[in-house]
Protein backbone atom coordinates (compact mmCIF):
# COMPACT_ATOMS: atom_id res chain seq x y z
CA UNK A 1 0.00 0.00 0.00
CA UNK A 2 1.54 3.45 -1.06
CA UNK A 3 1.54 5.69 2.46
CA UNK A 4 -0.68 8.83 2.57
CA UNK A 5 1.21 11.82 0.76
CA UNK A 6 2.85 14.08 3.20
CA UNK A 7 0.22 16.73 2.41
CA UNK A 8 -2.86 16.32 0.41
CA UNK A 9 -4.92 19.94 -0.05
CA UNK A 10 -7.75 20.14 -2.39
CA UNK A 11 -9.61 23.30 -2.76
CA UNK A 12 -8.08 25.08 0.37
CA UNK A 13 -9.55 28.57 0.10
CA UNK A 14 -9.31 31.37 3.04
CA UNK A 15 -11.16 34.39 2.63
CA UNK A 16 -10.96 37.41 4.97
CA UNK A 17 -13.66 40.06 4.32
CA UNK A 18 -13.25 41.09 1.05
CA UNK A 19 -10.06 39.48 0.36
CA UNK A 20 -9.74 36.37 -1.44
CA UNK A 21 -6.23 35.29 0.54
CA UNK A 22 -5.97 31.82 -0.71
CA UNK A 23 -8.66 30.30 -4.05
CA UNK A 24 -9.18 27.19 -4.87
CA UNK A 25 -5.25 25.86 -4.02
CA UNK A 26 -5.07 21.68 -4.63
CA UNK A 27 -1.23 19.55 -4.61
CA UNK A 28 0.05 16.70 -3.27
CA UNK A 29 3.26 16.99 -1.46
CA UNK A 30 4.76 13.52 -1.54
CA UNK A 31 6.66 11.66 1.41
CA UNK A 32 10.45 12.90 1.55
CA UNK A 33 9.80 15.50 -1.14
CA UNK A 34 10.82 19.02 -0.67
CA UNK A 35 9.03 21.73 -2.62
CA UNK A 36 9.13 25.21 -2.39
CA UNK A 37 6.18 27.83 -2.26
CA UNK A 38 7.13 30.53 -3.78
CA UNK A 39 5.13 34.08 -4.59
CA UNK A 40 5.25 37.62 -4.02
CA UNK A 41 4.27 39.85 -1.28
CA UNK A 42 0.79 38.83 -0.71
CA UNK A 43 0.27 35.98 -2.59
CA UNK A 44 -0.88 33.83 -0.01
CA UNK A 45 2.43 31.95 1.58
CA UNK A 46 1.94 32.21 4.77
CA UNK A 47 -2.04 32.33 4.97
CA UNK A 48 -1.31 29.05 3.44
CA UNK A 49 0.81 27.59 5.94
CA UNK A 50 -1.29 28.55 8.87
CA UNK A 51 -4.35 26.69 7.26
CA UNK A 52 -1.93 23.28 6.85
CA UNK A 53 -0.81 23.66 10.53
CA UNK A 54 -4.43 24.17 11.11
CA UNK A 55 -3.84 27.37 12.86
CA UNK A 56 -6.77 29.00 10.49
CA UNK A 57 -9.85 27.60 9.48
CA UNK A 58 -10.49 27.16 5.61
CA UNK A 59 -12.96 28.99 4.52
CA UNK A 60 -13.47 25.76 2.17
CA UNK A 61 -11.19 22.85 0.84
CA UNK A 62 -9.45 20.34 2.80
CA UNK A 63 -6.06 19.22 3.74
CA UNK A 64 -4.86 15.79 5.14
CA UNK A 65 -1.45 15.90 6.48
CA UNK A 66 0.08 12.59 6.76
CA UNK A 67 -3.54 11.02 6.37
CA UNK A 68 -4.62 12.93 9.04
CA UNK A 69 -8.04 15.18 8.38
CA UNK A 70 -6.84 18.79 9.72
CA UNK A 71 -10.09 19.42 10.53
CA UNK A 72 -11.10 16.24 12.70
CA UNK A 73 -7.76 14.92 13.26
CA UNK A 74 -4.87 18.05 13.71
CA UNK A 75 -3.56 16.78 17.01
CA UNK A 76 -2.56 13.26 15.41
CA UNK A 77 -0.99 15.17 12.51
CA UNK A 78 0.34 17.72 14.70
CA UNK A 79 2.17 15.02 16.82
CA UNK A 80 4.08 14.42 13.06
CA UNK A 81 4.94 17.73 11.40
CA UNK A 82 6.30 20.95 12.78
CA UNK A 83 6.83 24.38 11.42
CA UNK A 84 9.48 27.12 12.00
CA UNK A 85 8.96 30.60 10.92
CA UNK A 86 10.89 33.76 12.19
CA UNK A 87 7.91 36.32 12.74
CA UNK A 88 6.92 33.20 16.00
CA UNK A 89 8.80 33.98 18.91
CA UNK A 90 10.51 31.58 21.17
CA UNK A 91 9.42 33.02 24.64
CA UNK A 92 12.06 35.38 25.42
CA UNK A 93 12.78 34.86 29.28
CA UNK A 94 13.14 31.03 28.73
CA UNK A 95 16.65 29.84 28.31
CA UNK A 96 17.05 28.06 25.15
CA UNK A 97 17.49 24.88 27.35
CA UNK A 98 14.15 25.40 28.77
CA UNK A 99 12.57 26.42 25.82
CA UNK A 100 13.72 23.38 24.53
CA UNK A 101 12.47 21.44 27.34
CA UNK A 102 8.82 22.88 27.01
CA UNK A 103 8.46 22.34 23.72
CA UNK A 104 9.96 18.50 24.04
CA UNK A 105 7.22 18.09 26.80
CA UNK A 106 4.41 19.28 24.56
CA UNK A 107 5.48 17.34 22.25
CA UNK A 108 5.59 14.16 24.35
CA UNK A 109 9.09 13.51 23.20
CA UNK A 110 10.60 10.09 24.84
CA UNK A 111 13.88 10.29 26.07
CA UNK A 112 13.74 14.34 25.76
CA UNK A 113 17.25 15.13 27.45
CA UNK A 114 19.06 12.71 24.81
CA UNK A 115 16.77 14.56 22.24
CA UNK A 116 17.94 18.27 23.17
CA UNK A 117 21.58 16.98 23.36
CA UNK A 118 21.53 15.65 20.05
CA UNK A 119 19.89 18.58 18.55
CA UNK A 120 22.24 20.93 20.78
CA UNK A 121 25.33 19.21 19.29
CA UNK A 122 24.21 19.10 15.60
CA UNK A 123 22.84 23.27 15.97
CA UNK A 124 25.83 24.23 17.82
CA UNK A 125 23.66 25.44 20.19
CA UNK A 126 25.78 24.42 23.29
CA UNK A 127 27.39 27.37 24.02
CA UNK A 128 23.63 29.55 24.21
CA UNK A 129 21.75 26.87 26.29
CA UNK A 130 21.86 29.17 29.59
CA UNK A 131 20.83 32.12 27.31
CA UNK A 132 17.42 33.42 27.49
CA UNK A 133 16.16 33.00 24.04
CA UNK A 134 15.51 36.82 23.67
CA UNK A 135 18.59 37.49 23.84
CA UNK A 136 20.02 35.97 20.83
CA UNK A 137 21.29 37.34 17.33
CA UNK A 138 18.70 36.00 14.13
CA UNK A 139 21.52 33.58 13.72
CA UNK A 140 21.29 31.84 16.73
CA UNK A 141 17.60 32.81 16.91
CA UNK A 142 17.23 30.81 13.72
CA UNK A 143 19.17 27.40 15.24
CA UNK A 144 17.09 27.36 17.99
CA UNK A 145 14.12 27.94 16.10
CA UNK A 146 15.31 24.40 14.12
CA UNK A 147 15.94 22.85 16.91
CA UNK A 148 12.20 23.33 18.23
CA UNK A 149 11.41 22.32 14.88
CA UNK A 150 12.89 18.97 14.83
CA UNK A 151 12.28 17.91 18.44
CA UNK A 152 9.55 15.46 17.79
CA UNK A 153 11.67 14.22 14.34
CA UNK A 154 8.46 15.34 12.36
CA UNK A 155 7.79 13.86 8.97
CA UNK A 156 6.76 16.63 7.72
CA UNK A 157 8.87 20.15 8.06
CA UNK A 158 7.01 23.85 6.85
CA UNK A 159 9.74 26.68 6.61
CA UNK A 160 8.42 30.04 6.50
CA UNK A 161 11.46 31.73 5.33
CA UNK A 162 13.84 30.07 7.14
CA UNK A 163 17.04 32.12 6.55
CA UNK A 164 15.40 35.34 6.22
CA UNK A 165 17.74 38.14 7.86
CA UNK A 166 20.62 35.84 8.81
CA UNK A 167 24.02 36.87 6.69
CA UNK A 168 25.34 35.07 3.82
CA UNK A 169 27.69 32.87 5.64
CA UNK A 170 25.02 31.71 7.90
CA UNK A 171 22.33 31.69 5.73
CA UNK A 172 24.55 29.02 3.51
CA UNK A 173 25.66 26.90 6.81
CA UNK A 174 21.44 26.50 7.66
CA UNK A 175 20.77 25.50 3.95
CA UNK A 176 23.21 22.93 3.91
CA UNK A 177 22.01 21.95 7.38
CA UNK A 178 18.76 21.34 6.19
CA UNK A 179 19.81 19.21 3.04
CA UNK A 180 21.68 16.87 5.04
CA UNK A 181 18.92 16.76 7.42
CA UNK A 182 16.48 15.98 5.09
CA UNK A 183 18.40 13.29 3.38
CA UNK A 184 18.86 11.74 6.56
CA UNK A 185 15.64 11.61 8.03
CA UNK A 186 13.81 11.53 4.73
CA UNK A 187 11.11 14.35 6.17
CA UNK A 188 9.23 16.20 3.66
CA UNK A 189 9.66 19.97 3.50
CA UNK A 190 7.52 22.59 2.17
CA UNK A 191 9.94 25.45 2.20
CA UNK A 192 8.04 29.05 2.02
CA UNK A 193 11.33 31.43 1.10
CA UNK A 194 11.66 34.57 -1.09
CA UNK A 195 15.26 33.59 -1.76
CA UNK A 196 15.28 32.08 -5.23
CA UNK A 197 18.77 30.65 -5.12
CA UNK A 198 17.71 28.79 -1.73
CA UNK A 199 14.73 27.25 -3.66
CA UNK A 200 16.83 26.33 -6.73
CA UNK A 201 19.17 24.68 -4.27
CA UNK A 202 16.85 22.70 -1.85
CA UNK A 203 13.75 22.26 -3.79
CA UNK A 204 12.57 19.40 -6.09
CA UNK A 205 9.63 21.15 -7.21
CA UNK A 206 8.17 24.52 -6.85
CA UNK A 207 4.64 25.75 -6.51
CA UNK A 208 4.16 29.49 -8.14
CA UNK A 209 1.83 31.09 -6.06
CA UNK A 210 0.21 34.54 -7.29
CA UNK A 211 -3.23 36.17 -5.56
CA UNK A 212 -4.32 32.77 -3.55
CA UNK A 213 -3.33 30.57 -6.76
CA UNK A 214 -1.02 28.31 -7.91
CA UNK A 215 0.13 29.71 -11.67
CA UNK A 216 2.45 27.62 -12.37
CA UNK A 217 5.03 24.84 -10.84
CA UNK A 218 7.74 22.30 -11.50
CA UNK A 219 11.16 21.58 -11.08
CA UNK A 220 13.17 24.78 -10.98
CA UNK A 221 15.15 23.66 -14.28
CA UNK A 222 11.79 22.85 -15.98
CA UNK A 223 10.54 25.77 -14.83
CA UNK A 224 13.58 27.83 -16.37
CA UNK A 225 13.49 25.99 -19.27
CA UNK A 226 10.00 26.64 -20.38
CA UNK A 227 9.82 30.36 -19.30
CA UNK A 228 13.61 30.28 -21.62
CA UNK A 229 14.94 31.75 -18.99
CA UNK A 230 18.42 30.53 -16.63
CA UNK A 231 17.37 30.83 -13.37
CA UNK A 232 14.12 31.15 -11.06
CA UNK A 233 14.87 34.44 -10.25
CA UNK A 234 13.93 35.45 -13.65
CA UNK A 235 11.01 33.23 -13.59
CA UNK A 236 9.60 34.73 -10.69
CA UNK A 237 9.96 37.94 -12.00
CA UNK A 238 8.21 37.12 -15.56
CA UNK A 239 5.16 35.63 -13.28
CA UNK A 240 5.04 38.64 -11.08
CA UNK A 241 5.06 41.13 -14.14
CA UNK A 242 2.77 39.37 -16.04
CA UNK A 243 4.27 37.47 -18.58
CA UNK A 244 3.79 33.56 -19.74
CA UNK A 245 5.91 30.85 -20.57
CA UNK A 246 5.96 32.51 -23.61
CA UNK A 247 6.91 35.78 -23.46
CA UNK A 248 3.54 37.29 -24.02
CA UNK A 249 1.69 39.25 -20.91
CA UNK A 250 -0.47 36.98 -19.47
CA UNK A 251 -3.64 37.38 -20.34
CA UNK A 252 -2.81 39.19 -23.52
CA UNK A 253 -4.02 37.57 -27.05
CA UNK A 254 -1.47 36.44 -28.58
CA UNK A 255 -3.66 36.13 -31.97
N1 LIG B 1 -5.44 38.49 9.30
C1 LIG B 1 -5.68 39.00 8.08
N2 LIG B 1 -6.74 39.78 7.88
C2 LIG B 1 -7.03 40.30 6.65
N3 LIG B 1 -6.28 40.07 5.56
C3 LIG B 1 -5.20 39.29 5.70
C4 LIG B 1 -4.83 38.71 6.96
N4 LIG B 1 -3.71 37.99 6.80
C5 LIG B 1 -3.37 38.10 5.50
N5 LIG B 1 -4.27 38.87 4.84
C6 LIG B 1 -4.25 39.20 3.41
O1 LIG B 1 -4.21 37.98 2.69
C7 LIG B 1 -3.35 38.09 1.56
C8 LIG B 1 -2.26 37.00 1.64
O2 LIG B 1 -1.38 37.29 2.72
P1 LIG B 1 -0.19 36.32 3.15
O3 LIG B 1 0.41 36.87 4.40
O4 LIG B 1 -0.67 34.92 3.18
O5 LIG B 1 0.81 36.49 1.93
P2 LIG B 1 2.34 36.02 1.78
O6 LIG B 1 2.44 35.39 0.44
O7 LIG B 1 2.75 35.21 2.94
O8 LIG B 1 3.07 37.43 1.76
P3 LIG B 1 4.56 37.87 2.25
O9 LIG B 1 5.52 37.34 1.24
O10 LIG B 1 4.45 39.36 2.21
O11 LIG B 1 4.77 37.33 3.63
C9 LIG B 1 -2.81 39.51 1.56
O12 LIG B 1 -3.63 40.26 0.71
C10 LIG B 1 -2.98 39.95 3.00
O13 LIG B 1 -3.17 41.34 3.09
Amino acid sequence: MTPDPAIRAEGLTKRYGDTLAVDGLSFVLPRGATWGLLGGNGAGKSTTIAMLLGLLVPSAGRVTVLGHDMARDRFAALARMNFSSPYVALPHRLSVAENLRVYAHLYDVPRAGTRIAELAEALQLNEILDRPAGQLSAGQKTRVALAKALVNRPELLLLDEPTASLDPDTGDWVRSWLERYQAESGCAILLASHNMAEVERLCGHVLMMKRGRIVDQGSPADLAARFGRDNLEDVFLDIARNRSAAGAKIGESTA
